[in-house]
């Protein structure tokens, strides 16, 4: 079974998809970690040098081009699934799982944050919230093509585990 985690920057995509994947016993995969090793730079690092287009070229080629394994989670990057037919070829290829949360939690999580995202452009407190809901409005009618959407709040490996096998 292949499964892909969707959702806005800050759900849960990178933590979850490997924790889900451990439980499970399948393959992980963080396509922005893939991403990073073909292009031998940071993602932030990659923005700065080639621009969001070149970047969304090359994030939707890995999405295609990656040889998976039969049985893996794969933890997609927050805007992947709003560019080109990302979303339907997800759903072709395997269950998309789209980690839904409110703006708020959202910027809570962001806010602590260690690592630099380059569309954030250094936000904090209610710019940060008030940045994302204007960017998750945009995004939400790809998100919600997802075949499973899950409350982000209070998630579970074995609740994941039960939702993914209906
Ligand atoms: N259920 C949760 N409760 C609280 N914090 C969480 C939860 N899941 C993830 N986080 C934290 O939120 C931040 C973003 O998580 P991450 O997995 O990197 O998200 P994504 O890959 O979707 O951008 C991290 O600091 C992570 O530790
Ligand atoms: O939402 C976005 O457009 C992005 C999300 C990031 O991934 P995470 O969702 O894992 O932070 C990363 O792909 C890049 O910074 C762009
Ligand atoms: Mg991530």
């Amino acid at each position: 079974m292949r499964l892909f985690f969707i959702g806005f920057m800050g759900c849960g995509k990178t933590t979850w998809g490997r924790k889900l994947a451990n439980h499970l016993g399948y393959e992980f995969m963080d396509l922005d970690h893939v991403l990073e090793e073909k292009a031998g730079m940071t993602i932030a690092e990659y923005f700065t040098a080639h621009g969001q287009d070149a970047f969304r070229e090359l994030e939707s080629s890995i999405l295609k081009e990656t040889n998976y394994p039969e049985n893996v989670v794969v933890s997609t990057g927050g805007g992947l699934p709003c560019f080109f037919d990302n979303m339907d070829w997800m759903n072709a290829n395997g269950k998309t799982l789209y980690i839904k949360l409110s703006p708020k939690t959202l910027a809570e999580r962001l806010d602590k944050g260690k690592t630099t995202r380059p569309l954030l452009h250094g936000l904090h407190g209610e710019e940060l919230v008030s940045f994302i809901a204007e960017k998750l409005g945009e995004r939400v009618s790809f998100y919600e093509q997802a075949t499973h959407i899950i409350n982000g709040i209070d998630m579970t490996v074995e609740g994941l585990a039960t939702t993914v096998n209906q």
